[in-house]
């Protein structure tokens, strides 16, 4: 039986959230955005383990969570690095041995759906390595320094990438070493897979899957989490 872990990092400073509290742990509903997210994998049967990589001063506080919520599937409670990449790389080394699969979410994401989440999970069975993404709506442009536009890419080929992205661990971790032996620190799990050379799948997801980043996410979490996940 493969085993399906799980990787839910949140060991940010939501900088860009400008709140004092870290956004993972600012109220969603009646409990802190990170609690949602825990919940809904804890709930997808398919999972057999979950490991949350949050900050070092708020290892006690999500080990609380862990217990009042069982949340069962939580196996370990661990401290995060520097960078995004640092915290999923020691997440993904704390997985029971035999994990055959694993999915690395941002625990600011509460909203994926479970029935793409295991969508997202079978196209890596098939292929390796798939995330989740949706379609831009924006036109994007690239811009220089001097907020010049230097090109327009074709919006048909560009996506905007989500979490979870999920992958043969074996595979996974081979990225990660590599991109620490060569001091590559890349914004998604998936850039470290491509750069070795293995093709990665977008599977369609919903604009609903949310990274609550920045205070004009919050209202809008809040109208997802009461008109869309039915709270
Ligand atoms: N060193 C880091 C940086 C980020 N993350 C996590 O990675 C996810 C996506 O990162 P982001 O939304 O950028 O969160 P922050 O880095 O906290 O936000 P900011 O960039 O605004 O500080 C979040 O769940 C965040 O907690 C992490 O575990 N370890
Ligand atoms: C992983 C990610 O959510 C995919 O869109 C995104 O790259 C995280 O970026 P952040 O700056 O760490 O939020």
């Amino acid at each position: 039986m493969s085993k399906l872990g799980v990787v839910i990092v949140a060991a940010g400073k939501g900088s860009r959230m400008k709140t004092t509290e870290s956004k993972q742990y600012l109220p969603l509903g009646d409990r802190p955005i990170l609690v949602h997210t825990l919940q809904l994998f804890q709930n997808i049967c398919e999972v057999d383990e979950i490991v949350l990589v949050t900050g070092e001063a708020d290892c006690d506080r999500c080990r609380e969570y862990v217990e009042r919520y069982a949340l069962d599937k939580v196996t370990a409670v661990i401290a995060g690095g520097a960078e995004r990449q640092h915290s999923v790389h020691r997440g993904l080394e704390k997985l029971a041995a035999g994990t055959e699969w694993v999915l690395v979410h941002d625990g600011v994401r509460p909203f994926p759906a479970a029935g793409q989440v295991l969508a997202c999970w079978r196209e890596a069975q098939e292929h390796g390595a798939a995330v989740l993404a949706v379609p831009v709506k924006d036109t994007i442009k690239v811009v220089d320094d001097a907020k010049c536009i230097q090109s327009t890419p074709d919006r048909r080929s560009l996506w905007a990438i989500q979490t979870p992205q999920a992958f043969q661990l074996s595979l996974l971790l081979e990225a990660y070493e590599r991109a620490e032996r060569e001091g590559f620190v890349g914004t998604d799990d998936a850039m470290l897979v491509e750069r070795t050379g293995t093709v990665v799948r977008v599977v369609e997801g919903d604009y609903y899957n949310i990274k609550i980043t920045t205070p004009e996410d919050l209202p809008w979490a809040e109208w997802i989490l009461h008109n869309v996940r039915g709270e």
